[in-house]
Formats: C-alpha cells, structure tokens, sequence
C-alpha cells in the first residue's frame, strides 16, 4: 500500500517493530493498513468464481443441499484439475463453474456481479482487485473453501 488515506499516519510500534496505522482524529490505531472509505472509493469489480467447498468449510453443504465431505486437499486438487481445463480451453470458467462450483452463483456461471470493498471476505476481494479484466486468479483459500476467481470487468 503506497501511502495511506487522510487523517491517517503510518507508524511502527516500539514494542515490536510492526508497522501499524494511527488515525489522527480518533487517536484509534490498528494493524491493517486503512482503506478509503467506500464512499470515497467506488471502486467496483465484477467476478465469475469456481468455489470447492471442504469439510472444513463455514458451510460444509452446497446450494443443491449436498453435504460435502471431501477434505481440503481433495478440494485443491479439484481446482488444479479445472484450472487446467480452463487454460488448455478443453472448457469455459462458466462452463465448469456451473457444473461444480459449491457456491450459489453457480446456477449463473459463477458470475457474482459488480462488488467492491468489504463486501466479500478479505482474501476474496483482495485476489480480486488485484486481477486485471480477463484475468483468472490462482487458487483463493476463504472461510467457505477454495476459489479461482475470473475477473470480467
Ligand atoms: O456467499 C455466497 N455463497 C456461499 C459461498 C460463497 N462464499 C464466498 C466467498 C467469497 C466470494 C463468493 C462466495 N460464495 C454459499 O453458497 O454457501 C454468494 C452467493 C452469491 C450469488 C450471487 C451473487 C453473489 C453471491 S455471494
């Protein structure tokens, strides 16, 4: 992160070298560098993503009702598998998204419309920002399992 937003002051903490961030207003300080506020800051990005729920997932069921009990590995095996599919063209993102992606979005190729900041988990929306249009992300780990992320606008 270049410089951080107004009202805002970088700073390292004595005790143990860390780099945190001081608001000048409220004299609150915190780990995580500061993101402008979103009002501020409309930046939005639109995502398709292939999710592959594990037993160790928030949610361990998929929108089909399916229990799922495959173990994390299992999960980004699978996703190698599709990312695969994908880069050698035997497939479309939303082909394969909408015949094994674990998330609801699936029914709509994965496609989860237009986000922006601190709407999706953090990991999410950082591997997401960080893509270019067309791009398609390495594997994502969240709270709801593993992604790949495409970004399409
Ligand atoms: O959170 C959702 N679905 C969860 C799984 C999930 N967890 C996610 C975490 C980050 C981004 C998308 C994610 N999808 C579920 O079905 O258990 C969403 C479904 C949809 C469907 C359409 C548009 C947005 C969303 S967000």
């Amino acid at each position: 992160m270049a410089d951080v937003p107004s009202g805002w002051e970088r700073k390292v903490s004595r005790s143990t070298g860390k780099e945190y961030f001081l608001n000048i207003y409220t004299k609150e300080s915190q780990w995580d560098p500061p993101t402008e506020p979103a009002e501020r800051n409309s930046d939005k990005v639109q995502c398709s993503h292939l999710l592959v729920k594990h037993k160790g997932s928030r949610r361990p069921a998929n929108y089909k009702g399916e229990t799922i009990s495959r173990t994390k590995d299992e999960a980004v095996e699978l996703l190698n598998e599709y990312r695969e599919m994908i880069e050698s063209g035997q497939a479309t993102f939303a082909d394969l998204a909408k015949e094994h992606s674990d998330c609801s979005s699936a029914q709509r190729g994965g496609d989860l419309g237009p986000f922006g900041h601190g709407q999706m988990q953090k990991p999410f929306e950082e591997a997401s920002f960080a893509l270019k249009v067309g791009q398609m992300s390495d594997i994502v780990d969240t709270d709801s399992g593993v992604h790949i992320i495409l970004r399409t606008a």
